[in-house]
């Protein structure tokens, strides 16, 4: 496989008719997967019209005053909704906070629904800019329809992921029935050409948490990922229409490390703002994630004890918002409302 690009695959195929086209789908997952985990997917199932809807719609949210977007702000809420505010995050050790501004939305659950009462991963309701005044409507329809749009294209992804490591076609469907998944608009100002690299990130060096991530990015580049066999960054270029889609640290578990869960991360020199829309696929909260039985063999056992999607994401986003915390107390500076109200226990919901 070409290091230097990440492939484009024609998931049409998959839809198809045609076992050949549908084989060749999966023989190229496959190989992206045990490569770096990272590929990109044209002709799938979430229309452009539903992507260029998304992203204006983040687009009109970041353009609102500060006040409006802190009045819906993550710190609202334990269970991760909502704005998340410039420099909240550190995803890369000896990094600066990063570059990079936040909205998040789920599935909008009642506070009756089980998972909200049970306190499970990320679930409850949405919180909604009523600053965006008539876009308001707009904005939900068009964010909601992108995100349960990119839940169904995940099932099919998961069905090929399944064939591609010769499991039976829906030995995924338990883990998506009831799976959670997070999407976020994100806006990444454009740095400064003379930041120091090294030190500022839109979104530092890091790998994702949850099973499988499908990524929308507008015209602007600034993706790079990890090539470790070449010792460099790949930039991801932006397509239009096409999803990027990797692998988190949920999958790599799963499969026993043979699928790769791969270090990505952006920096924005482009001059432009950028967004982006990656939605994180965690899965059933209750589902135990124990190593896919084609992925060990007597010479190559389990390296992981069985684990519950809860418990496996919830400790990495802890981790990650800690680690922002921690900079700004040490670093002597002014913690800002965001990162101050929330308790490094209870990080992400
Ligand atoms: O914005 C991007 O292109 C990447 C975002 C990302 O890696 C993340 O949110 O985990
Ligand atoms: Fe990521």
């Amino acid at each position: 496989m070409s290091a230097s690009k990440i492939p484009i695959i024609d998931f049409s195929g998959f839809y198809s008719e045609d076992s050949a086209k549908k084989s060749e789908v999966v023989t190229q997952v496959r190989e992206s997967c045990l490569y770096n985990g990272f590929f990109q997917i044209i002709n799938h199932s979430v229309p452009l019209g539903h992507q260029q809807a998304a992203l204006k719609s983040a687009k009109k949210f970041f353009n609102l005053p500060q006040n409006d977007k802190d009045k819906v702000s993550k710190n609202n809420n334990t269970w991760n909704r909502g704005y998340e505010m410039l420099r909240s995050q550190i995803l890369e050790e000896g990094t600066q906070p990063e570059l990079k501004e936040g909205f998040y939305i789920g599935a909008d659950l009642p506070v009756d629904h089980p998972y909200f009462v049970e306190k499970k991963l990320n679930s409850g309701p949405n919180q909604w800019p009523q600053g965006l005044g008539d876009d308001l409507d707009y904005f939900r329809n068009s964010t909601m329809d992108y995100y349960n749009k990119s839940l169904e294209l995940a099932s099919d992804l998961l069905r090929v992921l399944a064939l591609s490591l010769d499991l039976e076609e829906n030995f995924f469907a338990r883990f998506m029935d009831g799976a959670v998944a997070t999407m976020r608009l994100l806006h990444y100002p454009s740095q400064p050409k003379d930041a120091d690299e090294k030190l500022t990130r839109g979104i530092g060096a890091h790998t994702d948490f949850g099973a499988i991530t499908m990524l929308l990015q507008d015209e602007v580049d600034g993706l790079q990922v990890w090539d470790q066999r070449n010792q460099s960054w790949i930039d991801v270029e932006p397509t239009t229409g096409a999803l990027v889609v990797n692998l988190g640290n949920l999958m790599a578990r799963w499969t026993n490390e043979k699928y790769k869960s791969n270090v990505h991360r952006v920096i924005n020199k482009s001059g432009k703002e950028r967004y982006s829309i990656p939605v994180f696929l965690s899965g059933n909260p209750d589902y135990v994630v124990e190593c896919i039985p084609t992925c060990q063999s007597a010479g190559d056992p389990s390296k992981y004890e069985p684990i519950t999607v809860q418990a496996a994401v919830s400790a990495a986003y802890a981790e990650s918002y800690g680690r922002a915390q921690l900079y700004k107390q040490q670093s002597g500076k002014p913690m800002d409302s965001e990162v101050q109200a929330k308790p490094l226990a209870s990080a992400a919901y």
